[in-house]
């Protein structure tokens, strides 16, 4: 209702302002009118004077007859001619060279004159008032009459349209900037209507506290919303740095996990599994090439008494400088050193053949014995030195020496550590 309304206000200004244009022209329209007349008067003014000799000659020439008698009848009459005809002056000048004359009170303007020659009269000059806009509205009432309502419609009918614009049009225009400036996401200004420097009508006066009212509340209630959502927000921050922190745990324990697939947990070199597809993948490329494949089966010797002497965790330590070790002396991005469980550890050269290979795995027994890892717990008949030796089998696959499998080349290594086992250990053996 109130939207319609000021819809209505915005839409009447043009037709106020029209009503108004037809105000100012129907009275430049009369003004006009008036012109035309007051100019068309003084057009006639010289036919006027000229029928004036015409209609009283006789009766001047008779009053100057009477002049003997009724001296005051020669004033009356130019006084008659000039009142009747609106003169501004009226003179007779008699053939003895006697003057009459006549004058109006009017201050105006002098209009036409004319001088008339009549015969045993003399001569009657005339002099009328100049035709103005003023004179025409004096001698016309039904005119003038006109003219005075015209103006008194027209101003009043202005006045009525600059008050109904000025009063309720342009309240209900600030209504509307309001409105169009209402953003229900700020807060309320207090007030939020500015007190207006003139006064309003009343209407307009409910209409800003309504809307006032209905700001106030829609405010709370968004604020309401806005504290609400502002906790939503926080307690999804929350919980969404919570999952991305969970998120991480979960990755380094799948990460952990992958590389636990992957890697001995006692020493973090390859375990089994990797060891296996290492060995099926690297069997594969050598057999699709007729490539090299070298395989070494490493075995730490007597490591049950060590561990019985000296602790499991001693036996571990064991484990894990071998380890270290086998990492440093095979460093190739092909090479991998793995446990396959136990105390047994492989080292796969792809590559190498068993006589390249044989060298670098005897470099690495010799590393090893070079530490000197003291036993302390030796059975009897072993051999003398008293460290930890290894015992290894070394195995290739090679052009001339092919193996059917993988299986097959890692029988072919386990046999010959088991034969470096069987001759008293601390040995190399190759695979025959
Ligand atoms: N400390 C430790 N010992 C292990 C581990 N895995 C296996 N062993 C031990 O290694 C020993 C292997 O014993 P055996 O198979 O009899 O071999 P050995 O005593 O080393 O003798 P040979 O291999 O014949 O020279 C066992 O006592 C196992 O308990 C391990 O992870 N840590």
């Amino acid at each position: 209702m109130t939207h319609k309304a000021i819809r209505l206000s915005l839409g009447a200004r043009p037709l106020l302002a029209l009503f108004a244009l037809g105000l100012l022209l129907i009275a430049l329209s009369s003004g006009w009118q008036l012109r035309q007349t007051t100019l068309q008067r003084a057009a006639d003014t010289g036919a006027e004077l000229s029928a004036i000799p015409l209609m009283y000659a006789g009766p001047l020439a008779y009053s100057l007859q009477q002049l003997p008698q009724k001296p005051e009848a020669v004033h009356g009459l130019l006084h008659h001619i000039l009142t009747r005809h609106k003169l501004r002056r009226v003179e007779l000048r008699t053939p003895d060279g006697e003057q009459f004359r006549a004058l109006s009170d009017d201050e105006g303007e002098p209009g036409q004159s004319a001088e008339f020659s009549l015969a045993d009269t003399g001569e009657l000059r005339l002099q009328a008032s100049a035709a103005t806009v003023g004179d025409t509205l004096r001698r016309d009432p039904l005119l003038r009459s006109t003219l005075i309502h015209l103006a008194i419609a027209t101003a009043l009918g202005l006045a009525a349209v600059l008050l109904l614009d000025r009063w309720v049009l342009r309240q209900l225009r600030r209504l509307s900037e309001q409105a169009s400036r209402f953003d229900p996401t700020l807060p309320p200004p207090s007030p939020f209507w500015p007190e207006a420097a003139e006064p309003r009508p009343r209407e307009v006066l409910q209409l800003e506290q309504a809307i006032d009212h209905v700001r106030t509340s829609l405010g709370d209630e968004l604020h309401r919303e806005q504290s609400r959502g502002r906790e939503m927000r926080e307690e999804l921050a929350r919980q969404h740095r919570a999952l991305q922190q969970a998120e991480r745990s979960l990755e380094a324990k799948r990460k952990e996990l992958a590389s636990m697939e992957r890697h001995d947990a006692l020493t973090g070199i390859a375990n089994r599994r990797e060891f296996d597809a290492a060995l099926r993948r690297e069997f594969k490329r050598a057999q699709r090439d007729q490539g090299r494949l070298a395989l070494a089966i490493l075995d730490v010797d007597h490591l049950k008494p060590f561990n019985e002497r000296h602790g499991r965790g001693a036996g571990d330590e064991v484990l894990r400088r071998l380890a270290r070790l086998l990492a440093d002396h095979f460093q190739r991005d092909t090479d991998l050193v793995a446990r396959l469980g136990g105390e047994e550890f492989a080292v796969l050269l792809p590559g190498f053949d068993a006589e390249a290979a044989q060298g670098p795995v005897e470099m690495l027994c010799e590393a090893w014995r070079s530490l000197a890892v003291p036993h302390g717990a030796l059975p009897d008949g072993a051999p003398d030195g008293g460290i930890v030796t290894l015992s290894a089998g070394l195995a290739a696959t090679q052009p001339g020496h092919p193996y059917l499998s993988p299986q097959a080349l890692m029988q072919a290594a386990d046999e010959a550590l088991y034969l470096a086992k069987h001759m008293g250990r601390d040995r190399l053996c190759l695979a025959s």
